[in-house]
């Protein structure tokens, strides 16, 4: 699973259930508890959240990886063995709920998300993947929900997103069954976006992240939102129109309502034009 980039852990990026690597503008996250298949804490989850939000504000960063430490697993959701009954125990005894903020970061973060995925993509780890913008996914990659079999469902993104991506029925197959699938009926259902051999899937995922780093980031970043504004209703609209916003504020126009209130004059908007 190795790769041709020299990837850096930039300063105070250390965690202690993940890993967090840069290189070339590409951001690489890398849950890192393989004696569980990378099954995620509430400790895990702050900390994928932090290291995203590292990535979202800095300006070198044009891509992110997801992905899993080993290759027997991408992810297999939350860690059964710290399930209380009201949800995830922290080491200080608090239960949560794990993952969701997690997901609704990686959706709206303004550049793209890629899983890397070798191994099980299972429940929580599941989701995550499918969140994501683009999976690519080694030829041992095993995908699957198991919530009705371990007591849980995710009827977020989960389930709507799930069958936004494969259809409503495979999507219904999928959790009502708990079975597994293989990366190349995972590449057929549309859940992935390419199968290549182990041994090249860090490869071929930097590869896309830097395809990608080629082109204009703000068209990807509107067009991440644009995908996301139709499932995410008012508020995928808010992240839509966030971006338009953003965009106004680097006209002349936007600058002069500011410009004129800051100098306590009349606005003049009449040179802009009133294009059709
Ligand atoms: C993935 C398996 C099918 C792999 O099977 P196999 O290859 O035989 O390996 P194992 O021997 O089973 O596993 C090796 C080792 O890892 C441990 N392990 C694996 N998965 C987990 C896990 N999820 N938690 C804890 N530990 C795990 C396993 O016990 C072994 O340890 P040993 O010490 O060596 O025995 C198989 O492992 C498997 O089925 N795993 C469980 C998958 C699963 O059910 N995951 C949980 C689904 S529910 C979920 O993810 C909740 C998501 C969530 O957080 C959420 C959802 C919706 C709304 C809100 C929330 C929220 O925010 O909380």
């Amino acid at each position: 699973m190795g790769s041709s980039i020299d990837w850096q852990v930039p300063d105070g990026t250390r965690y202690n259930d993940i890993l967090y690597h840069q290189a070339e503008g590409i951001a690489k996250i890398t849950i890192n508890r393989p004696q569980v298949h990378n099954a995620f804490r509430p400790e895990t989850v702050m900390e994928l959240i932090q290291a995203f939000r590292h990535a979202h504000l800095d300006p070198n960063i044009g891509a992110i990886i997801l992905t899993g430490a080993g290759e027997r697993a991408f992810c297999s959701g939350g860690d059964q063995t710290i399930r209380g009954d009201g949800g995830y125990r922290d080491s200080s005894g608090v239960e949560h709920l794990n993952v969701l903020e997690l997901q609704r970061q990686i959706r709206t973060l303004p550049k793209p998300v890629v899983a890397m995925v070798a191994g099980y993509a299972i429940g929580g780890g599941h989701v995550l993947h499918l969140i994501c913008d683009l999976s690519i996914a080694a030829d041992n990659a095993r995908f699957g929900q198991t919530g009705p079999r371990v007591g849980s469902f995710d009827g977020g993104l989960g389930a709507g997103l799930l069958a936004r991506t494969v259809g409503m029925k495979k999507a219904k197959e999928i959790w009502f069954l708990c079975r597994q699938y293989d990366a190349q009926q995972a590449l057929q259902m549309g859940l992935v976006n390419t199968v290549v051999p182990l041994a090249e899937l860090e490869n071929e995922t930097v590869q896309w992240c830097r395809e990608m780093l080629q082109l204009s980031p703000t068209a990807l970043r509107m067009l991440k939102a644009s995908f996301n504004a139709e499932t995410d209703g008012l508020a995928g609209i808010q992240e839509l129109a966030g971006n338009a916003t953003g965009l106004f504020y680097l006209t002349a126009e936007a600058q002069e309502g500011r410009d004129a209130f800051v100098e306590k004059r009349p606005a003049d908007f009449n040179k802009f034009p009133r294009r059709p």
